[in-house]
């Protein structure tokens, strides 16, 4: 069996097979200021206490802190419902964007079952635990009866090898990946990578890819646990190795693709206008005119992500006709950038630092685009109107690439600068 088929027969008892539906316990459900009061609604009429308040996490992240009296009421019903059912685990100060904060609070281990009324929940896949994104209403049933039902997953194995230039990033390798199948290419399909590159491949970088599983439709993202995954989880858990319930792939087990990536030689990639999978190399939208660019999110708002920018920003300014927006994804990001003298430097390279959470991730907070505006970005979606106006653009790319963009005004490879 692969990963995430040993992760649900445990749960379910039995030895599962792809296309049967199980139902199992979770061990953590997630929700977020913006998901949480829908969820909220249904569970009132089903429910009247929580299955368990240490399994449940809620974080502000989306409009945080609340930038219309919407937000600010699903804030309350939040607030309210955490102190009604005693929800211990809650992020509700600006802690930062859930898929960086339950890792960071050591809620993420591997072989466990998450599941998160957000659709990049996915990206607890980077530290082997199964986790996939629902809808609020569904996820109010996991609230009543902490269980939920799944169909186990067909598994593509995505092998990614190769050796790339400094200008490549894990963001590139899954642009890449989704480029090739297509934004429904694995639609309720787990995407298992492995190969030398991500075992090589540091926590960050993993969940990046893991994150965007969503965005070629897969049900789950997940990685074998490397040594990097064991020590932050250890660290974050207080647990020791052999604690943790590390889940690997048998090796002759069947898939229903077998793919291979090579990343020599590759470009960095871009995700151009209005589909995630619109990928092209970088090479082909140099010179693109740009108003905006973005460095967050929890796809691309980690210390690794930082550190690029900061490589590319330290003693220059960016361009007079574009804004750059930086937003740390957690408190914790933020303060090692503090110490690190990065948000120095992006502040003097003339860059608005925003609190962390989502903010123009979705259009809704801080960045909103007006007609005819153009972005890149660092986030994970690109679809129409998506920061802002339906005539507004936005491209995604690397850390590196947005910061040397900023600089020049234009898409710009960051070798030419
Ligand atoms: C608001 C939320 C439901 C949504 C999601 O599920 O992904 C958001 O986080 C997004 O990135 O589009
Ligand atoms: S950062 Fe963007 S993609 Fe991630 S959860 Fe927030 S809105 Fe969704």
């Amino acid at each position: 069996m692969n990963i995430t088929e040993k992760i649900l027969s445990k749960k379910a008892g039995h030895e599962v097979v792809p296309g049967e539906i199980i139902e199992i316990d979770v061990d953590l459900a997630m929700s977020h200021d913006g998901t949480s009061p829908p969820a909220i609604k249904t569970f009132e009429k089903i429910a009247d206490k929580v299955w368990d308040s240490e399994k449940i996490a809620i974080v502000f992240d989306h409009n945080i802190p609340a930038n219309t009296i919407g937000s600010a009421e699903f804030q309350k019903v939040c607030r309210d419902f955490i102190k009604e059912q005693g929800i211990s685990k809650n992020y509700i100060h600006g802690e930062g964007i859930c898929h960086q904060v339950l890792p960071e609070m050591g809620l993420v281990e591997p072989g466990k079952v998450i599941v998160g009324a957000d659709s990049h929940t996915c990206t607890y896949g980077a530290f082997g635990a199964f986790s996939t994104g629902m809808g609020a209403t569904d996820l109010a049933m996991v609230y009543a009866t902490g269980k939920n039902w799944f169909m186990v997953p067909e598994a593509n194995k995505m092998e990614v090898i190769g050796d790339a230039d400094e200008y490549i990033a894990p963001k590139d390798i899954i642009l890449n990946i989704i480029g090739d199948m297509g934004i429904a290419g694995a639609t309720y399909q787990t995407a298992e990578f492995c190969g030398e590159v991500i075992e090589n491949m540091g926590v960050e970088g993993r969940a990046t890819m893991c994150n965007m599983a969503i965005e070629m439709g897969a049900k789950n993202g997940i990685m074998e646990p490397n040594s990097d995954v064991i020590n932050y989880v250890c660290k974050r858990t207080g647990k020791t190795e052999s604690q943790l319930d590390i889940v690997k792939s048998d090796k002759d087990t069947p898939y229903k693709r077998e793919l291979t990536y090579d990343i020599t030689d590759m470009e960095p990639q871009i995700a151009c206008p209005n589909d995630v999978d619109n990928v092209k190399d970088i090479s082909k939208v140099e010179g693109t005119a740009i108003d905006q660019c973005l460095i967050g999110s929890c796809t691309n708002g980690r210390l690794s992500d930082l550190k690029d920018a900061y490589e590319i920003l330290k003693g220059k300014e960016i361009n007079n006709d574009v804004r750059l927006l930086i937003l740390p994804a957690s408190k914790e990001i933020y303060k090692q950038a503090m110490d690190l003298g990065y948000i120095e430097t992006f502040l003097d390279a003339g860059a608005i630092i925003c609190n962390p959470g989502c903010g123009p991730c979705l259009g809704g907070h801080m960045g909103v685009l007006s007609e005819g505006e153009v972005c890149i970005s660092t986030t994970n979606r690109n679809f129409k109107g998506r920061m802002g106006d339906p005539k507004s653009q936005v491209y995604l790319s690397n850390a590196k690439v947005v910061a040397a963009s900023a600089i020049e005004g234009v898409i710009t490879h960051p070798k030419d600068l």
